[in-house]
């Protein structure tokens, strides 16, 4: 696998990701502001207001009043921890597939920022590129009953928030208000979108220089939304706005229900950088936090694979969602 060193990217995101490393400081005066999404028809214009002030001033945010169930999260959570502790053996069946984001891997995430492996596992489940990779589908291997069908409803019911999310930032950037969600289309044989299970390996000791749960890194995406749990605390960002000149980091706390939402590289590049898409990684445990497994999830909206990403103003050349995903997902695995 190579190194952050011997690489050579393309696109600018990843240069900004290059020499990141560790690198910053702690501020937790910073809030990350909580946006209500209850009777959303009806209250779109002001919810938009306030989702493009957060996004474009403060660069991440957070949802409650959201259209998913508390219930439905935690069971999804629950197959999630269920997945995870299934034999290695019987993971290994369920390999990521090439280029894709779709199995599951094994501290195989190196990111530029850091050189060196995430120490986590996740599977992924983006629709299209399934086949041989549910957990019932092979002889002999543990079935976790209802998997697949519980997985593929929440997958659906965390396209249907995003879009929703998306379809307020297109009304603000002058394209119709449908027009994220066309680019993200569920049925179409293209489409990529994500749902990734996270699952972050107990401490063994002290934590070591350099590694990471996850690398400093931005999503590859137009919309990423974060699930965690309480008491599994880790997460950290630095709003865009920040980074540009020092970095500062702020700790996500875990609440229930409350979903963590940040704009991705995609979505800055198709809104000619209005909005930014924000530095985030995973810490480890300090000694007086629970040093056991971290669970999360991840939901990313990814346009479709043959949609043109191009801004309003033209600011960078046309590229497929194909293609940018592709130089990104290289650049990682
Ligand atoms: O686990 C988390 O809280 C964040 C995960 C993440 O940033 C990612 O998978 O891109
Ligand atoms: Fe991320």
């Amino acid at each position: 696998m190579q190194t952050t060193s011997q690489q050579n990217y393309s696109l600018t995101e990843l240069n900004l990701e290059k020499n990141l490393g560790s690198r910053g400081t702690e501020n937790d005066q910073r809030s990350i502001p909580i946006i209500d999404l209850s009777r959303f028809n009806e209250r779109k214009p002001e919810i938009t207001e306030q989702l493009w002030y957060a996004a474009v001033e403060v660069g991440f945010f957070q949802i409650k009043n959201h259209s998913i169930a508390l219930t439905d999260i935690n069971k999804a959570f629950q197959y999630s921890e269920q997945f995870f502790s299934l034999p290695m053996a019987e993971k290994e069946q369920y390999p990521l597939k090439d280029g894709l984001n779709a199995g599951w891997e094994f501290q195989a995430q190196v990111r530029p920022s850091t050189g060196t492996a995430d120490r986590k596992e996740s599977y992924q489940i983006t629709r299209p590129h399934m086949s041989g990779l549910w957990p019932e589908s092979h002889e002999n291997s543990t079935t976790i009953d209802g998997f697949q069908d519980f997985l593929l409803t929440f997958e659906q019911q965390c396209w249907q928030l995003g879009m929703n999310i998306l379809s307020c930032f297109a009304d603000k950037l002058g394209f119709p208000s449908d027009f994220f969600h066309k680019a993200h289309t569920w049925q179409a044989e293209d489409y990529q979108s994500t749902l990734r299970l996270l699952h972050y390996l107990p401490m063994e000791g002290k934590a070591t220089p350099g590694i990471w749960r996850a690398g400093a890194h931005t999503d590859f995406d137009c919309l990423t939304m974060v699930f965690q749990k309480s008491g599994q605390g880790g997460l950290q960002v630095c709003p865009g706005k920040d980074s540009k000149n020092k970095l500062e980091w702020t700790n996500v706390v875990p609440m229930d229900g409350i979903i963590t939402c940040n704009i991705g590289d995609m979505l800055m590049r198709w809104s000619d950088d209005q909005l930014k898409s924000t530095l985030h990684r995973v810490r480890m445990p300090r000694p007086d936090e629970n040093q056991g497994s971290r669970y999360s999830m991840a939901f990313f909206c990814q346009a479709n694979r043959n949609e043109v990403i191009q801004g309003p103003r033209k600011k960078y050349e046309a590229i497929t969602a194909a293609d940018y995903l592709q130089q990104r997902i290289k650049a990682n695995f």
